[in-house]
């Protein structure tokens, strides 16, 4: 489905990302991990359409891919990015109203009829039918959470990009939070890009894991080399194993480190 060919992605005389390779199914959930600052986000909004590579291609289905966002990728963020004014059920239906009249956001009565059913069926699936009618800052931040997945998934996108999605969130509501999103990921064939800095979550959720890290270091010029694919682990091959004591692990942790916690 995505096909990533010698991806480099640099800002100014800072090479970032460097050398990235890799091949992803349809219907595979990629986790991602790595330390503070080595490019995950940016490899996410290269895959979001909105930054471009520097140097190599993203092919999706043999095309490259669309330089800007289109409906067949939705993204959900860390920080809540719903419309403070609009209500729950208004911000999805707007969702819906941008993807049919991306440049008025207006819809006819018919089709705001279908918008409205179709949001509402959507918040259902995700646990916020009670909650129609209240404005963003009346909800928790799982709630919010929520309302953002839901607003990503009206797009009907293929590709469901998650930049720490549940990074603020507590444990409890991080683990229900974790079974809406494996179950939408099933229901709706997606495949799905997460950036965590939880290597259980990363385990848990994901059928591959992407530890992105330098593979070449220059001393005198830290900003010489980027971060390419330091491991790209096939999960389910993986899980049940006696991973957790094994040195694969620990070199992920030593890679990954100081900022992913293995909790737990
Ligand atoms: N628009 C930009 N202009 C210049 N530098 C940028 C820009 N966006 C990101 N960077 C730099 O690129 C590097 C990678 O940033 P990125 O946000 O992708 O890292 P990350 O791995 O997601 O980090 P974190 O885990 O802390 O969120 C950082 O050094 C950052 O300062």
């Amino acid at each position: 489905m995505l096909q990533i060919n010698n991806l480099w992605k640099s800002y100014g005389d800072q090479i970032v990302l460097e050398r990235i390779h890799t091949e992803v199914q349809a219907g595979d959930f990629v986790t991602m991990v790595g330390a503070s600052g080595c490019g995950k986000s940016t490899f996410l909004k290269m895959l979001l359409g909105t930054e471009v590579p520097s140097k190599g291609q993203i092919l999706l289905d043999g095309q490259p891919l669309a330089a800007e966002p289109d409906a067949d990728r939705g993204i959900v963020f860390q920080q809540y990015s719903v419309f403070p004014h609009l209500s729950v059920l208004d911000n999805v239906i707007i969702a819906c109203a941008f993807s049919q009249s991306p440049w008025t956001g207006w819809l006819g009565r018919t089709r705001k009829a279908a918008a409205r059913q179709a949001a509402e069926a959507m918040l259902d699936k995700v646990g916020l039918s009670h909650a129609l009618q209240r404005y963003p800052h009346e909800l928790s931040g799982g709630m919010k959470q929520r309302l953002a997945i839901a607003q990503a998934l009206m797009l009907k996108p293929r590709i469901l990009l998650l930049d720490e999605p549940f990074g603020a969130l507590d444990p409890g509501i991080r683990a229900d939070m974790h079974e809406l999103v494996l179950g939408l990921w099933r229901e709706h064939q997606l495949t799905v890009f997460m950036v965590t800095h939880d290597l259980k979550e990363a385990f848990y959720l994901g059928t591959r894991l992407w530890v992105f890290d330098k593979v070449r270091h220059d001393p005198q010029a830290p900003h010489r080399y980027g971060a390419s694919l330091t491991y790209d682990l096939d999960i389910n091959r993986k899980r049940g194993s006696d991973l957790q004591g094994a040195a694969l692990l620990k070199d992920i942790q030593a890679r990954t480190a100081p900022t992913v916690a293995l909790a737990g």
